[in-house]
């Protein structure tokens, strides 16, 4: 299958559109998390930080209409997603160190910053349940959106280490077979040995 590449405009008017805008945003966070750490002996992962979002949206993820686990599961995706970015930056900063960024940003403030897309993420992870929980369909249309915001021509054009990255955040993105994101069958849809 050949997938047309897109552009960031393209992407809105798409179902998944927003969400991949919001995973490919939360990406570029990523690169200025790795400048705030950069050089000064900081890790890149931080794991109670990582476990208090966790908790956070494993709260939150019914309110949303979310299923708890499935939702914990995307998180952990941007997660492992924005250390696959900040660590190819470090190895490419210290290869280049000319290229290293002149200003070292506020972590706190990129913190607060992922915090509020957070929220926008569940937003549309709950605006978007029902197609995301559609075999084949939400793979295709992921593609799509994807596509569309990776694109060199689009506005958010990705190099090859932010593509890599979005792949790893899109991963849980398709709630394939949909059990994660609809009831569970009652005890009538059990079959009983010897009926
Ligand atoms: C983004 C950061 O780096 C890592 C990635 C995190 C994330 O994507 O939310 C959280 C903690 C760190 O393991 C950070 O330290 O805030």
């Amino acid at each position: 299958m050949v997938v047309p590449a897109g552009s960031a405009a393209t992407a809105a008017a798409l179902p998944l559109g927003p969400l991949a805008g919001l995973l490919v945003e939360r990406l570029s966070v990523g690169d200025r998390v790795a400048a705030s750490k950069f050089g000064t002996g900081a890790p890149i992962e931080d794991r109670v930080r990582e476990e208090d979002l966790l908790d956070d949206v494993r709260e939150k993820a019914g309110a949303y209409g979310l299923e708890p686990d499935a939702t914990v599961a995307f998180f952990r995706d941007q997660i492992a997603a924005s250390k696959v970015v900040q660590r190819g930056l470090f190895r490419y900063w210290t290869a280049h160190p000319e290229r290293t960024p002149g200003t070292r940003p506020d972590l706190s403030a990129i913190r607060a910053r992922l915090d509020r897309l957070t929220t926008r993420l569940l937003q549309e992870l709950g605006a978007t349940r029902l197609l995301r929980s559609l075999p084949g369909g939400c793979e295709a249309e992921l593609l799509l959106a994807t596509g569309a915001v990776s694109a060199p021509s689009g506005s958010r054009g990705l190099d090859a280490l932010h593509r890599r990255a979005l792949e790893t955040a899109s991963s849980s993105v398709c709630v394939t077979g949909g059990a994660a994101a609809l009831p569970a069958p009652g005890p009538e849809a059990l079959t009983h040995d010897g009926d």
